[in-house]
């Protein structure tokens, strides 16, 4: 038996309802689709794509916060920097323009950095995408967003979540010297001039989705393991969200065909009805 024990203090609206239905979409991409996997209705490629941008300065850490995030939470880890090596290394058509422009601390022409991003991201069997290093400018930002066109109806012109490293100059550059993976920008002359870029074209970008309640700023300073615990209830918290989200749905559409209410422990509605809560509890007998 189902026991009321607080209320909505405003009623249910249809609009609330809608908001709910839109932000289901978005949780729902961020989950395994468990739901709709066991019922075998949707085939893993055809999942809604769940879209981080990892933004920060050079040795914010992003790199090594992906890493952690991947092996906690599954995303697929896509590096434009990584992307852009690997055309070097491969002696692609822009291979050396890529390097040209990778030494200079510049930012490599959109058109480029996007198709390789969008191939890697048809590629994946995943649909949680985890892209490091970019959006790294206005431009950037601009010509992703003119790529998804085909997918807008499923993830909207937006990434879903903006992670942003936020890291002194000083420990910046003392990483990036201390890295030691024979990158050719690890140098002070070019970390100088990335630095300038980054404060120059990176930050508008940050500031962009901080506009829009997209960005999610962590103080990247302390040990990898300290910055991880400010990261982890980013993701936590969406995976939490949809549970409550599935059941509040269910809840909703048993309750209108009359069926009994169907919350298995006690829910809290309180995230996604910020004038009030409706708390359920299961009573004995
Ligand atoms: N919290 C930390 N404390 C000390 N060193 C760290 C920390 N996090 C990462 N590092 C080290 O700093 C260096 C830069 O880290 P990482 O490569 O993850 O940065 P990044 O933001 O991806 O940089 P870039 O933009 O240049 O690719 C690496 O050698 C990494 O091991
Ligand atoms: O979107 C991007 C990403 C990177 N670059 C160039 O590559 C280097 C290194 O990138 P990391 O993310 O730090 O590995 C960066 O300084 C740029 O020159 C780019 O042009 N566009
Ligand atoms: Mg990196």
């Amino acid at each position: 038996m189902w026991r009321r024990v607080a209320s909505l203090s405003s009623s249910i609206s249809s609009s609330f309802l809608a908001q709910t239905a839109s932000r289901l979409n978005t949780w729902e991409s961020l989950t395994t689709g468990i739901a709709q996997q066991a019922k075998g209705v949707i085939a893993p490629k055809e999942k809604t794509p769940f879209i981080t941008f990892v933004l920060g300065g050079p040795g914010s850490g992003k790199g090594t916060q992906c890493i952690k995030i991947v092996e906690t939470f599954g995303f697929a880890h896509l590096s434009a920097g990584d992307l852009l090596r690997r055309e070097i290394a491969s002696k692609s058509a822009d291979g050396a323009m890529i390097l040209n422009t990778i030494k200079e601390g510049k930012i490599v022409p959109s058109q480029v950095t996007v198709q390789l991003i969008q191939k890697e991201m048809e590629l994946s069997d995943n649909h949680k995408f985890l892209i490091d290093g970019f959006p790294r400018t206005e431009e950037n930002r601009v010509s992703f967003e003119r790529i998804l066109p085909e997918w807008q109806s499923q993830i909207g012109v937006e990434p879903n979540v903006v992670l942003f490293f936020d890291c002194p100059e000083e420990e910046m550059v003392k990483r990036v010297l201390n890295r030691n993976e024979g990158r050719v920008d690890d140098n002070l002359e070019t970390i100088k001039k990335r630095l300038t870029v980054f404060q120059a074209l990176s930050l508008p970008v940050i500031n962009y989705y901080s506009e829009r309640g997209k960005l999610y700023t962590i103080k990247a300073i302390g040990t990898e393991d300290e910055i991880f615990e400010q990261v982890r209830p980013i993701f936590a918290a969406f995976e939490n969200k949809i549970v409550l989200l599935v059941n509040f749905i269910e809840c909703i559409i048993t309750c209108n065909n009359g069926k009994g209410h169907p919350f298995k422990y006690p829910v809290e509605l309180v995230h996604f009805c910020p004038g009030g809560s409706d708390r359920y509890e299961q009573t004995v007998g």
